[in-house]
C-alpha cells in the first residue's frame, strides 16, 4: 500500500477535532465514531439519561463569558437564551450582570442568590406583580419600555430607556426590534423617547442613569451598531442640552449572530470591540460628552455553541421522494426550525459508517408536517432506528423556547465538564404533566 493509500485509514484512527465555530470547544470524534464533550461520552450520556437531552459544555460556557468579560464594558447575560439555577450561578461567579425579561426570570435569578443590584429588568408588558417583585428585590435597574410604564414605578428606582433607534440590523422579521413599527421600545424619530426622558426626569424617585437600545438577534452588521451609537449619543447630548444632565450608561442591548452550519457569517466581536468604542468616544468629543460606560446584553452568543441537541433516532422511512429520519425530539425542544426557518446540522454519534452521505430529512415526532427539524441533512445511508444524533448549536432559545406540545414532556439540561456529567435540569416527566392537570 502507497502512503497515499493508508492515510485515510491512519486518519481515521485518530480523533478528530470537529468544527470550532459551531461545536463546543472541547468536542471531539472519536475513532469509534463516539462523540466526547468535556470528557464526557455522548454514547454513554445517552444510556444514563435516556434522550432527547440537552448537553451543556461549561467550558465553552465560562470561555464565551471571559472572551465578554475581557472588553472594556458591563456584560449581562440575556436570560431568555438559556437560564436555570445553576446558570444564574454559573453568570453571576463569571462576573456578568443579568437581563431578565419576566417573573420567571427574575424568581430564577434571586433562588440562585444572583446578587439583585446585577439585575437589568426587561419587558414591554411587565406587570404589576413583576414591577412590584422587582422593587422589593431591590433590582438594580429596570428598562423602561413605554409612557404608561413611567407611571407605573415606584422608588427609588435606577431606570434606563429603551429607545427604537429606527436601525435595520437586517436580520430576521421576528426578531428586528431596533425598527420603527414593532412593538418595543419608544421611538425616537417619533418623538416618545423625548416625552419618556422628560416624564422620568420629573418623578425625583427614578433616576434615569442612562440609554438603552436592542436592535434584534441574529445580527451580523457591525454598521448598524455603530449607527445606532451615533443616534443614541446625538440624543445624549439633546437631553444634556434641554435638561442639564449627562446620563452614565448606554446599553447597546444584545443580537450578537452565531453560526449554526459550517461557514454561515457570525459576529465578529473583535472588529465590534474595536470599533464601537471608537465611534462612541468620537460622537461624545463631537457633542462635548463624557463617553457613557457601555453595557452589553448578549444572550445567544454566550449560550449557543456551549449547547447540543442529543436525539435517538426511532425509525427511518424510505418514501418515493425522500428519506425521513425521525427522531424522538422535535419541534417541542426546538422550534426555531419551523418558526424562523433556521437551519442545522447533525452528526450520527457511537458508531463509525463508512457509508456515503445522502440528503435526508431529519424530522421530528410532533403531529405537523411542518416538523422538520434539518430539511436535506448529509447522513450516511445506512441510517437506522436506534442510532444517535447530535445537533451542535442549540445552547440558547432551544430549552428556554421548549414546550410540551402534544403532551411531550420536555428533555433535560446535562452540564458536562472535566469528564463529569451533571443534571442541571432534570427531565419532565408525564407525571409532572399530568400535575398541573386538576381533573
Ligand atoms: C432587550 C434584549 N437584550 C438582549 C437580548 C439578547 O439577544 P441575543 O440573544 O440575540 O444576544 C434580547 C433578545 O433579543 C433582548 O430583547
Ligand atoms: N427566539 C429567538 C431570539 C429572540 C430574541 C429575544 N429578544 C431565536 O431563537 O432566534
Amino acid at each position: 500500500m502507497t502512503l497515499a493509500e493508508l492515510l485515510p485509514t491512519y486518519r481515521r484512527s485518530l480523533p478528530e477535532k470537529l468544527p470550532a465555530e459551531i461545536w463546543p470547544d472541547a468536542a471531539v470524534a472519536m475513532p469509534s465514531g463516539d462523540l466526547v464533550v468535556s470528557g464526557v461520552s455522548l454514547t454513554e450520556l445517552a444510556d444514563r439519561f435516556g434522550t432527547p437531552g440537552y448537553v451543556l459544555d461549561l467550558p465553552t460556557l465560562r470561555g464565551q463569558c471571559r472572551a465578554y468579560r475581557a472588553l472594556d464594558a458591563e456584560i449581562a447575560y440575556a436570560g431568555k437564551a438559556f437560564l436555570c439555577r445553576r446558570m444564574a450561578r454559573l453568570i453571576a461567579e463569571e462576573g456578568l450582570s443579568l437581563d431578565v425579561c419576566s417573573g420567571g426570570e427574575l424568581a430564577t435569578a434571586l433562588s440562585a442568590d444572583f446578587p439583585a443590584e446585577r439585575i437589568l429588568l426587561h419587558g414591554n408588558a411587565k406587570t404589576d406583580a413583576e414591577l412590584r417583585s422587582a422593587a422589593q428585590a431591590g433590582v438594580g435597574r429596570v428598562v423602561v419600555d413605554s409612557l404608561a410604564e413611567i407611571d407605573r414605578l415606584s422608588g427609588p428606582q435606577d431606570v434606563l430607556i429603551r429607545v427604537t433607534p429606527g436601525v435595520d440590523g437586517h436580520t430576521h422579521r421576528a426578531v428586528a426590534t431596533g425598527v420603527e413599527d414593532q412593538k418595543f421600545g419608544a421611538s425616537l424619530a417619533g418623538g416618545q423617547a423625548a416625552v419618556a426622558v422628560a416624564r422620568v426626569l420629573a418623578r425625583p424617585e427614578l433616576r434615569l442613569v442612562g440609554l438603552h437600545c436592542h436592535l434584534g438577534s441574529q445580527i451580523t452588521d457591525i454598521a448598524a451598531y455603530e449607527e445606532a451609537v451615533r443616534r443614541l449619543v446625538a440624543f445624549l447630548a439633546e437631553i444634556a442640552v434641554r435638561h442639564g444632565v449627562a446620563l452614565p450608561q448606554l446599553n447597546l442591548g444584545g443580537g450578537h449572530a452565531v453560526a449554526y452550519c459550517p461557514g454561515d457569517a457570525a459576529f465578529d466581536l473583535r472588529c465590534f470591540a474595536s470599533r464601537i468604542p471608537r465611534v462612541l468616544s468620537d460622537e461624545c468629543r463631537k457633542h462635548g460628552l463624557l463617553p457613557p460606560r457601555l453595557t452589553l446584553e448578549p444572550g445567544r452568543a454566550i449560550a449557543a455553541r456551549a449547547g447540543l441537541t442529543l436525539y435517538r433516532v426511532v425509525t427511518v422511512k424510505h418514501s418515493s421522494t425522500r428519506t425521513y429520519v425521525a427522531v424522538d425530539g422535535g419541534f417541542s425542544d426546538n422550534p426555531r426550525a419551523e418558526l424562523y426557518g433556521a437551519r442545522y446540522t447533525a452528526r450520527l454519534v457511537g458508531r463509525f459508517s463508512n457509508a456515503q452521505k445522502r440528503a435526508m430529512h431529519v424530522v421530528g415526532r410532533h403531529c405537523e408536517a411542518g416538523d422538520v427539524l434539518i430539511p436535506d441533512a448529509q447522513l450516511p445511508s445506512d441510517i437506522r432506528a436506534g442510532d444517535l444524533l447530535a445537533v451542535p448549536c442549540t445552547g440558547a432559545y432551544h430549552h428556554s423556547m421548549a414546550s410540551t406540545y402534544n403532551l411531550v414532556p420536555r428533555p433535560p439540561v446535562l452540564a458536562v465538564d472535566d469528564g463529569e456529567a451533571e443534571i442541571w435540569v432534570r427531565r419532565e416527566t408525564e407525571t409532572d404533566l399530568l400535575r398541573r392537570d386538576t381533573a
